[in-house]
């Protein structure tokens, strides 16, 4: 790993997309019938587009960086995910991307890498920010400092405000990649037999598309679907989902933010997203 590429910073990088591209993100993180305003291009009121798209310009600002960090890209899972909103995604545009590094962290067992993009649109207005939390389970004890640690986020006791239970299909890691994230961990059953100690041999979901049925989990239930009321999301990828799982999302209204913790019906011992919030106006 290489703790000099902290503060490293990729060419500005355009993304032009399609209504079809909203699409097929959405259909990607499990929309449905009932989402139609999401998938539809003669949609009234206009289509709209899930907020959490926001991972989809930003990515290969991010993989630009990939390089200048150094490390071994078959060890690598997503560990944590945030977006802040500026302005909803209008149903096609181009947005142009800079991404930055901003830390590198050795935790002994494994290393620490935070990316961080900035997007703006065609006026240069700011779109959204986001922040990977990228764990490369190959490269720790490299030396270096550790990572800041992280602000625990813990869900209340009581029951929580809402509960949404939604079955991912078999298929949706192919889907899901479609959208750009085409790492082989989640198609090639030989890929995912080299990171075994994560996926116990089988292909897993992106992080980012059960970070999508959360959203959706999310949007539903706090923003009456209204993409422009979701200001901030953002969570940790503690344990794998495969794809076929079902995915059980809750939420508790807390301090003015929405606490989130997910887990599967197939693995109901741990939850798979954590430390997780959400912010709504
Ligand atoms: C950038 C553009 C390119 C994007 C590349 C991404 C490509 C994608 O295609 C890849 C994916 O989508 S992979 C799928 C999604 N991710 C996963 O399934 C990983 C699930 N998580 C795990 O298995 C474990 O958390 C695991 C194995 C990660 C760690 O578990 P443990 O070893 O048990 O760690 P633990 O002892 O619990 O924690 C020790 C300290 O390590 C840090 N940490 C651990 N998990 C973290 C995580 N998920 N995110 C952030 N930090 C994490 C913490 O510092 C932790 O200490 P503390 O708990 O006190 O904060």
């Amino acid at each position: 790993m290489n703790p000099a590429a902290i503060g490293a910073e990729s060419e500005a990088l355009q993304f032009t997309y399609r209504w079809q591209d909203a699409a097929l993100y959405a259909l990607g993180i499990g929309a449905t019938q009932t989402d139609l305003g999401f998938l539809y291009e003669h949609s009234e009121p206009a289509m709209r587009v899930f907020p959490t798209y926001a991972v989809i310009p930003t990515f290969e600002a991010c993989k630009a960086l990939f390089d200048v960090v150094g490390g071994d890209f078959s060890g690598v899972v997503h560990g944590g995910q945030t977006i802040r909103l500026h302005k909803p995604f209008p149903a096609a545009g181009t947005l142009t991307t800079v991404g930055r590094v901003a830390n590198v962290g050795d935790l002994k067992r494994m290393a620490q890498v935070i990316f961080a993009t900035k997007t703006t649109d065609e006026t240069g207005a700011l779109v959204c920010e986001t922040e990977w939390t990228i764990m490369y389970l190959l490269d720790g004890g490299y030396g270096g400092e550790p990572p800041p640690k992280s602000v625990r986020i813990r869900a209340p006791e009581r029951e929580p405000d809402w509960v949404v239970e939604e079955k991912t299909s078999p298929e949706q890691a192919l889907l899901y990649r479609l959208s750009g994230d085409h790492n082989p961990l989640h198609a090639d059953p030989k890929a995912a037999e080299k990171a075994a100690k994560v996926t116990e041999g089988k292909p897993i979901l992106h992080g980012l598309c059960t970070y999508g049925f959360i959203g959706r989990a999310i949007l539903a239930n706090e923003c009456g679907n209204d993409p422009s009321r979701l200001r901030a999301f953002s969570g940790r990828f503690s344990k794998p989902v495969w794809p076929g799982d079902t995915i059980i999302t809750r939420g508790w209204r807390e301090d003015g933010r929405v606490l989130v913790v997910a887990g599967t019906k197939e693995h109901p011992e741990e939850p798979v997203f954590t430390n997780a919030f959400a912010e709504i106006v």
